[in-house]
């Protein structure tokens, strides 16, 4: 079993989230074993960690031993103490080993094996690493023969210092958002290199659990896949239901809360530990409650993913509120015109919104978490931008690796020929993205166009719904008729619900304007 798999089975089969931490401070060894030698000093550290793991086994996920603490023994004996620590652990509970290296490929390659071999090195299952020096710096510790070790790269730590470097703005994103996205996307293609082909991630992220905003960004950017390491309960004062709010995934499960002193420095560790493993799936509950709470108000609630695609939205005057004259005839309140997503960013964000959208959907993923649908196509002219938007942000965030196709409107005759280009989708089942429904037209040509080379269309994405009725003798909505019509799921990045659901929460916007949209929600919602 792969390090992430036995993290995975061992936090379910103990119901935990905790990882004890084995730190053999100078300061808890006593102070004459400390002085008189090197073998009393790592005597008095195996007894020392020892003591921990016995105490502790029944409630961790697993141990962590920080090797800083073993190396500073002595050179003779210190890394012996760490092997013969390791070695104490019951088997069935996975090692992290907390080293934090970082070097050029070839010498990355020898810390893997100074880390990971059974014979002569210490027999880790993972390890901790500094991401700064790239993924040839990473790969050596969970690729080829290490295929089925893991790694938690550092992300945010839980420092004060953590802010100079890793907080700092790139164009779009934070250094650790950065890193985080990084991470998911180098496990990804680490685990597509593999001959067993297996999705289990290879990385993980450290996130300090002192820094939540930065904890629910750092999920966030690396999708729900990735576990997180969120040191800084305990001695550093890291607030444990806040770090849980933000750290933890759809699952609620993806984190593991590392505690060293917290539980060594305790009069009773075992009592500690079980206290911490509690608090942790209290924590755990609570969110889990919150989050079912939102999700049962039906359809309103507004999940992140939402509130940040309608912000950018009306920060690039893609929707503006005001007085605007539909085809309808209908007077609305906002209009939304995705034409106007023209910038780098914007459209980062949109393919990431889009991909938020589709993941969160029931209908375009199944039970075991993977997507219904083998290609994304992206209809001309609009659909092809956001379709390759889609594909590339559901790989980056989510690790879902799709075809891509789109057509041309007129065929060519020349070069290649013919008026589908990419993935081929004879045979595959078919996501069919586009901005907005109004009539259905273009989707039902693209239905059709995709039957006629048999393909399946499976389902639609568009980033809004208006959810208005069609006409007041037509209860239906055009998405809720293309979807009724094609039997095919229609998925949108936010509908008018949720729009009305921003205004409420933001303080932005004038109260007449939440009125308003208010009043064409109960005249012409479905
Ligand atoms: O961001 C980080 C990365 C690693 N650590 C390590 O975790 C433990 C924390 O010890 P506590 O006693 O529970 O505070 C320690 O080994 C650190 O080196 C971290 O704290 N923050």
């Amino acid at each position: 079993m792969s390090f992430f798999d036995q993290i995975q089975s061992r936090s379910e089969s103990i119901n935990s989230l905790l990882c004890v931490g084995l730190d053999p401070h100078q300061k808890e060894l006593p102070a004459d074993q400390w002085s008189a030698s090197e073998e009393s000093r790592c005597e008095a550290a195996y007894q020392f960690c020892k003591r921990i793991i016995d105490a502790t086994a029944e409630h961790t996920v697993c141990y962590k031993p920080n090797a800083a603490f073993f190396e500073a023994l002595g050179t003779k004996l210190g890394n012996v103490t760490l092997r013969r620590v390791i070695d104490a652990i019951p088997n069935d509970i996975p090692v992290l080993l907390d080293v934090k290296r970082g070097d050029i490929g070839s010498t990355a390659a020898a810390y893997a094996e100074a880390c990971y071999e059974e014979k002569d090195g210490l027999n880790a299952g993972g390890v901790t690493l500094s991401p700064l020096m790239g993924w040839d710096s990473v790969s050596p510790f969970i690729t080829g023969k290490y295929a089925d070790k893991g790694a938690f790269v550092l992300c945010k730590t839980s420092n004060p210092g953590s802010n100079d470097i890793l907080a700092l703005n790139l164009q779009q994103q934070t250094v650790f958002e950065k890193i985080a996205g990084l991470a998911n996307e180098w496990s990804s293609s680490a685990a597509s290199d593999s001959p067993t082909s297996s999705t289990t991630p290879r990385l993980g992220l450290v996130v300090g659990a002192t820094d939540p905003s930065a904890l629910s960004k750092a999920r966030k950017a690396a999708g729900s896949k990735l576990w997180i390491l969120a040191p800084g309960v305990g001695a550093q004062g890291g607030d444990l239901d806040a770090a849980c709010r933000a750290g933890l995934n759809d699952e609620g499960t993806g984190m593991l809360i590392p505690v060293s002193r917290g539980i060594s420095r305790a009069t009773d560790p075992a009592a500690e530990a079980m206290k911490l493993k509690e608090g942790i799936n209290a924590a755990r509950k609570a969110v889990l409650d919150e989050r079912g709470e939102k999700r049962d108000q039906p359809g309103d609630s507004i999940a992140p993913y939402q509130k940040e695609f309608l912000e950018f939205s009306l920060k690039e005057g893609v929707l503006k509120f005001g007085s605007f004259v539909l085809k309808s005839g209908r007077t609305s309140p906002y209009f939304f015109n995705a034409g106007l997503f023209s910038s780098g960013s914007a459209l980062h964000k949109l393919g990431k919104a889009y991909a938020a959208a589709i993941m969160s959907s029931k209908e375009l993923v199944d039970k075991d978490g993977k997507v219904t649908f083998d290609v994304v196509f992206g209809p001309a002219y609009k659909g092809i931008s956001l379709g390759a938007l889609v594909c590339s942000a559901l790989y980056s965030d989510f690790g879902v690796e799709t075809g891509f196709a789109y057509n041309r409107k007129e065929a060519k005759d020349h070069g290649e020929g013919g008026i589908l280009v990419g993935s081929s989708m004879a045979n595959k089942r078919v996501l069919v993205v586009d901005d907005v429904i109004t009539a259905g037209t273009a989707i039902r040509e693209s239905h059709t166009l995709l039957q006629k080379i048999e393909a399946t269309p499976v389902g639609v994405a568009i980033a809004l719904d208006r959810a208005e009725k069609r006409s007041l003798e037509d209860p239906l909505s055009a998405v809720q008729a293309v979807a009724r019509d094609l039997e095919i799921p229609v998925v949108s990045i936010v509908a008018l619900p949720q729009l009305q659901e921003y205004l409420k929460l933001s303080s932005e916007y004038d109260e007449d304007v939440l009125k308003l949209v208010t009043e064409y929600r109960s005249q012409y919602g479905v």
